[in-house]
C-alpha cells in the first residue's frame, strides 16, 4: 500500500484543464507538510488537495527542476476517512507524540477498480495539525450522502463459501476506518434476508449492504421493494407504478457470477458513497407479483439454472458447467407466444406530444408486438449483465437505468449454430449477429408458453424440465430459480432502487470462465 506520496490520483496539473480549473478554485488552507520524502507547499481547496516540493529557487526555464517540482494532487471526494498520526512509546502516557495527520484514500485502479491507500501529512506542530485536522472532518461531514450506519446481510453458503471472509477480512476494516456502524445478520437459510427485511427495524440504517452472489443481492432488493410498496400502503399484486426503495442497497460480490456488481462497475471495497438510481424489473403472472429483479432468462437459461441447483453438491463451476452441457445435449425450444411493448424514449413521447396531427393510437393495446414461434432461449434484461463469461454483457446494449430492458430471442435453429452464439459472448464480436437472433428494446414483455404438456411429457425418456415442478417452466431470475406454470409478465420501472456503485470490491477477479465451450 502507498504510503506517503504518489499513491494516488496524483497527476501534473500544469496546463491542463484541471490546472485551470483548479486555480478558480477556492483555496480553504494553505501549509507545509512533509509528503514522503519531501517538504511540499501544500494546498487545500474546496475540490483537492494540491501538493508541490519546495526547492531552492533555480534559474528559469530549468526543465529538470520544472519536472521535479510538478504538482501532485488528490480529489477530496475519494477521501473516506481522516486520523491525526501519532507515536505511541511504551512508557508514554496519554494520547502519544503527534505526527501528523492521515488520509484514508481510494485510489483508481486500472479496469475501474478502486484500492485503499493513506497520505501521510507529516508535521509535528498541534495546532497546526489541529486546524488541518478539523477542516478535514468538516469536509467529510459535508459529503451527506454518505452513509454513517449500515444493515449488512451475508450469505455464508455463496459460491464457494468466501463471503464471510471476504467482509471481516477486507470490508469491516474498511469501515471501521471510515467510522460507519454496522449491524450484521448472517443468513441461514434462503429467503431468510426476505423475511427479515420484511419485519426488521430499519429506522436508523443509511442502507442496506449484501454480502454474497446475484441471487442473495436479488433478493434483497426485493425485499426492500416489497418493504416499501408495504410502507406506502400499494397493492403489490396490481402495482403499475411502485415506489421507490427507501434505502440504497449495496453489493460485495462473494458469488459465482456477480453479474450485478459487474455491471456497476465492479470494483474495491464497500466504503463508496457513490450512489446511483438502477432500473427494476417486476415479474408476474395473473395478476399477482411474483419477484422483483434485474434479469430473467427463459428456455435455455431457464433450464441450465435447474439442473445446476438440482446438483448443488458439485463445486460451482463445475456445476455450471455440468448443467451447460446437459442443457445443451438435451436442447429444446419453448413454444412460445412473446407479446412486448417497444421502449418509447422520452423524446419519443415529447414528438407524439408536439406533433398532435399525428393519429393518437385508438386503443394502447394496439402498442403490443407479438411474435411466436420455437425459441430455444428468451432474456428479458434491465441491466447489461456483465460477467466474467460476458465481458461486454448478457445485454449490452442497455443501461443501468436507460429506462428500458434488452428483450433478447433465440429462434430455434441447430445446435451447432446456437454454441456458436453462446461462445460469442465470451468474445468481442457481436453476439446478435446470427439469423436466429432478434433483439428489441422494450418496457415490457409478456411470455406465455403455449404447450404446457411440453413441461411434463410422461412419454419422453426424461423430463425436459426434470428439475422443475411438474406443469411448471423454470426461470432464471437473477442466478435464482423461479418455477411458473403460466404466462409471466414482465414490467420495467425506471430507477427504482438505489445502488452504492462505483466502488465495490471486484471479488470476481478469479478468472471465472465457462469451461464448457
Ligand atoms: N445460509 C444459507 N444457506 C443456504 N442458502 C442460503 C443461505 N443464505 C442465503 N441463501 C440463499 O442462497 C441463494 C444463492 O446465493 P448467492 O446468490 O449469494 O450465491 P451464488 O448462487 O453462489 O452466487 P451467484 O448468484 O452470483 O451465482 C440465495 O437465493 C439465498 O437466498
Amino acid at each position: 500500500m502507498p504510503r506517503g506520496r504518489r499513491g494516488g490520483r496524483v497527476s501534473a496539473l500544469e496546463g491542463g484543464p484541471e490546472g485551470r480549473e483548479a486555480a478558480a478554485e477556492q483555496i480553504l488552507l494553505r501549509g507545509i507538510f512533509e509528503i514522503g520524502r519531501d517538504s511540499c507547499d501544500v494546498v487545500l481547496s474546496e475540490r483537492a488537495l494540491r501538493w508541490r516540493p519546495i526547492q531552492p529557487e533555480r534559474p528559469a526555464g530549468d526543465f529538470q527542476y520544472d519536472l521535479l517540482c510538478k504538482e501532485e494532487f488528490i480529489e477530496l471526494k475519494d477521501i473516506f476517512s481522516v486520523k491525526l498520526k501519532r507515536r505511541y512509546s511504551a512508557k508514554q502516557q496519554g494520547s502519544g507524540t503527534l505526527l501528523g495527520i492521515t488520509l484514508f484514500i481510494c485510489l483508481k485502479k486500472e479496469q475501474n477498480k478502486l484500492q485503499d491507500s493513506t497520505l501521510d501529512l507529516i508535521n509535528l506542530s498541534e495546532d497546526h495539525c489541529d486546524i488541518w485536522f478539523r477542516q478535514f472532518k468538516k469536509i467529510l461531514a459535508g459529503f451527506s450522502n454518505r452513509p454513517k450506519s449500515l444493515k449488512i446481510l451475508l450469505n455464508p453458503q455463496s459460491h464457494k463459501k468466501e463471503a464471510t471472509q471476504v467482509y471481516y477480512k477486507k470490508v469491516e476494516p474498511l469501515l471501521k476506518i471510515a467510522g460507519i456502524k454496522t449491524d450484521v445478520t448472517i443468513t441461514e437459510y434462503e429467503g431468510h434476508a426476505l423475511s427479515l427485511l420484511k419485519e426488521c427495524e430499519l429506522q436508523g440504517f443509511d442502507g442496506v449492504v449484501c454480502v454474497g452472489g446475484d441471487g442473495s443481492a436479488s433478493e434483497v432488493a426485493h425485499a426492500l421493494l416489497l418493504r416499501a410498496q408495504k410502507n406506502a400502503g400499494v397493492e403489490t399484486d396490481s402495482i403499475l407504478t411502485p415506489v421507490q426503495a427507501q434505502l440504497p442497497l449495496g453489493v460485495i460480490p462473494a458469488g459465482s457470477t456477480n453479474v450485478l456488481a459487474h455491471s456497476l462497475h465492479g470494483v474495491p471495497h464497500v466504503v463508496t458513497w457513490h450512489v446511483q438510481p438502477v432500473d427494476v424489473c417486476s415479474f408476474s403472472t395473473i395478476g399477482k407479483l411474483l419477484r422483483f429483479g434485474f434479469s430473467a432468462m427463459f428456455g435455455f437459461g431457464g433450464r441450465t439454472l435447474a439442473l445446476a441447483e438440482k446438483h448443488r453438491w458439485m463445486s460451482p463451476n463445475q456445476r455450471r458447467d455440468f448443467a451447460v452441457i446437459k442443457a445443451l445435449a438435451k436442447l429444446k425450444p419453448e413454444d412460445c407466444e412473446i407479446s412486448f411493448l417497444p421502449f418509447k424514449s422520452s423524446q419519443d413521447l415529447q414528438e407524439r406530444e408536439s406533433n398532435r396531427s399525428l393519429p393518437l393510437p385508438l386503443d394502447c393495446n394496439e402498442q403490443w408486438q407479438m411474435i411466436q414461434g420455437q425459441f430455444l432461449n428468451i432474456s428479458i434484461m434491465a441491466i447489461p449483465c456483465l460477467c466474467s463469461v460476458a465481458p461486454r454483457g448478457l445485454a449490452p446494449n442497455t443501461r443501468l437505468n436507460n429506462g428500458s430492458m434488452a428483450l433478447i430471442i433465440a429462434r430455434n435453429t441447430s445446435r451447432p449454430e446456437f454454441i456458436k452464439h453462446l461462445k460469442r459472448y465470451a468474445s468481442l464480436k457481436n453476439q446478435f449477429n446470427f439469423p436466429f437472433i432478434e433483439t428489441y428494446t422494450v418496457e415490457e414483455v409478456k411470455v406465455h408458453p403455449r404447450n404446457n404438456t411440453s413441461a411434463h411429457n410422461p412419454e419422453e425418456e426424461e423430463r425436459p424440465h426434470e428439475t422443475a415442478s411438474e406443469n411448471s417452466f423454470p426461470w432464471n431470475v437473477d442466478g435464482d430459480l423461479m418455477e411458473v406454470a403460466s404466462e409471466v409478465h414482465v414490467r420495467l420501472h425506471p430507477r427504482l432502487i438505489n445502488l452504492y456503485g462505483g466502488s465495490m470490491e471486484e471479488m470476481n477477479d478469479s478468472k471465472a470462465t465457462c469451461n464448457c465451450l
